[in-house]
């Protein structure tokens, strides 16, 4: 498909809250293509995961429009917008929210059965993600069973186990080591660039960056190019 896979075009979002009107997005900005990988930087409480959580439609900003595919989100019903994140969008967390009574493979297949692969074809799919991040044989394991790093690959492989357009990933190596974050990172690329995905990261890590195609940050609800000092 040609065309951006995510546009946010003019967001604004303030949130209510006792103190008064907090504005965090303002008339914000994004255009992401197939393929490319952008990261998001800046201080805590700029505006970082109110935009992934805007771009994920997981919130609904009081203005502006989320595109996705082509597709005007925001005014889809509730059910489509549901649709919309199932099939096209793949999350990563810093916790990776595996579902631990369920075995890697398991927790890789579910996204794919609930939208309505067979579970024959979720398995296969769930063991060539395995394969692909070097587990394998770790498949029948359980989260509790498998180190930091090897369940984070597991929650990337759920990410992209519906070959989703757009992955959304909010510090997805904020608790592991440096080997291993560069290791997780490492195989998130490379399924994202043979997938032809878009990739928008959230990070406080910098070292990060230098993988990055383009490297965002929010300055008074507006995104700009990062520039270190
Ligand atoms: N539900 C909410 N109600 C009121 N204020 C909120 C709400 N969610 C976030 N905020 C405020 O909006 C601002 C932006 O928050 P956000 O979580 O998007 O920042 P962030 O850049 O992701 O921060 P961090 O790096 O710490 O995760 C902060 O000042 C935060 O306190």
């Amino acid at each position: 498909m040609s065309g951006p896979v995510l546009e946010l075009i003019g967001i604004d979002r303030t949130y209510r809250t006792e103190a008064g009107e907090l504005p965090v997005l303002r008339g914000t900005e994004l255009r992401l293509n197939a393929g490319e990988l952008v990261g998001l930087v800046g201080p805590s409480g700029s505006g970082k995961s109110t935009l992934l959580h805007t771009a994920g439609l997981l919130e609904r900003p009081e203005g502006g429009k989320v595109m996705l595919d082509g597709i005007d989100c925001l005014s889809l019903d509730d059910k489509g917008r549901t649709a919309v994140r199932r099939n096209k969008i793949g999350f990563v967390y810093q916790f990776h929210h595996l579902l631990p009574e369920f075995n890697a493979a398991d927790n890789i297949a579910m996204p794919l059965m609930i939208a309505g692969v067979k579970k024959k074809a979720a398995r296969e799919k769930a063991q060539a993600l395995l394969e692909v991040m070097g587990l394998a044989d770790r498949g029948h394991h359980q989260p509790g069973q498998m180190s930091g790093g090897e369940q984070q690959r597991v929650a990337i492989a759920r990410a992209l186990a519906n070959d989703p357009r757009l992955v959304i990933a909010d510090e997805p190596t904020g608790n592991l080591d440096p080997v291993t974050t560069e290791r997780v990172f490492a195989t998130l690329i490379k399924m994202v660039r043979n997938e032809g995905a878009a990739v928008l990261v959230a990070t406080h890590n910098f070292a990060l960056t230098q993988h990055m195609d383009r490297v965002l940050t929010l300055q008074d609800g507006q995104l700009v190019d990062y520039k270190p000092e």
